[in-house]
């Protein structure tokens, strides 16, 4: 079965080349195309738009108007575009259920993103119909889960990656929080074994400080994307763009026999 997926040049779900992604986190109009401005120049594989922290996230059409300039000044690197909820470590926005995703309805009828990241928490008639119109649209959609208090066991990390395989995800994904080193090597677990059971590409993520070692080495594991700051960051544990490449450069090199 192939996992890889095609985006502008960009193979998502290499397992000898993880993707870097960085966010974009600005709240007005112009903080956001400035920070673009800048995360372009690092030369990202990926660049996602974390529109709850767009200070007119209420108004949809100024989304959508904001959302092409950033797909169109992006270039040749793929957006994805977020709406992360509060309950799973985003920000507070004045958007009722069904208008989120009447927002991200209207990215997909727009083609204003390459991809979507929808929360697999939503309900599950939101996410098979939002899965329907993306797919017509052709944008791809990564249903995400997150814990942003702790780790949960391997059984319940594990089903929610086969959930999303379920409902009909391009790419799976889970971010959680490490307290232990322990936790660290559930999430690195449920990675490796994540990977020999889904179809799909797998984004999994460790966050805070001993979780910076899944953002370096997740790849190695089955992750096909890992977040790093451009210029501001949008989760904990993130690390600089320039660090990142590094090491991933350095990882490649040493595991090539
Ligand atoms: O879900 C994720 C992953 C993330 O939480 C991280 O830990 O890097 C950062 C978020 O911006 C993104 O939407």
């Amino acid at each position: 079965m192939e996992k890889r997926i095609q985006l502008r040049g960009k193979t998502l779900g290499d397992p000898a080349q993880p993707l870097i992604c960085t966010p974009i986190i600005g709240r007005t109009q112009k903080e956001i195309l400035q920070e673009l401005t800048h995360v372009t120049a690092k030369k990202p594989d990926l660049i996602e738009w974390r529109a709850d922290f767009f200070d007119k996230i209420e108004n949809t059409d100024e989304v959508i108007a904001l959302a092409k300039r950033i797909r169109e000044n992006a270039g040749d690197i793929p957006v994805i575009f977020t709406n992360r909820s509060q309950r799973e470590g985003g920000q507070p926005i004045p958007l009722s259920e069904k208008e989120i995703l009447e927002m991200y309805i209207e990215i997909c009828k727009n083609t204003a993103a390459d991809i979507i990241d929808f929360e697999l928490s939503n309900r599950l008639e939101h996410l098979r119909y939002l899965r329907k119109v993306s797919h017509d649209a052709g944008l791809k959609m990564i249903m995400s889960y997150h814990h942003f208090e702790s780790t949960p066991s391997q059984d319940v990390l594990m089903k929610k990656l086969l959930e999303a395989e379920a409902c009909g995800a391009d790419i799976a994904k889970a971010a959680v929080m490490p307290k232990t080193l322990k936790d660290v090597l559930t999430l690195l677990n449920v990675t490796y074994e994540g990977n020999k059971k889904l179809n799909i590409p797998l984004i999994t993520i460790s966050m805070g400080g001993y979780g910076t070692l899944t953002r370096m080495f997740g790849g190695v594991f089955g992750s096909c994307v890992t977040f790093a700051v451009g210029e501001n960051s949008s989760a904990p544990g993130q690390i600089p763009i320039e660090d990142l490449k590094t090491v991933l450069n350095i990882v490649q090199k040493s595991m090539i026999d």
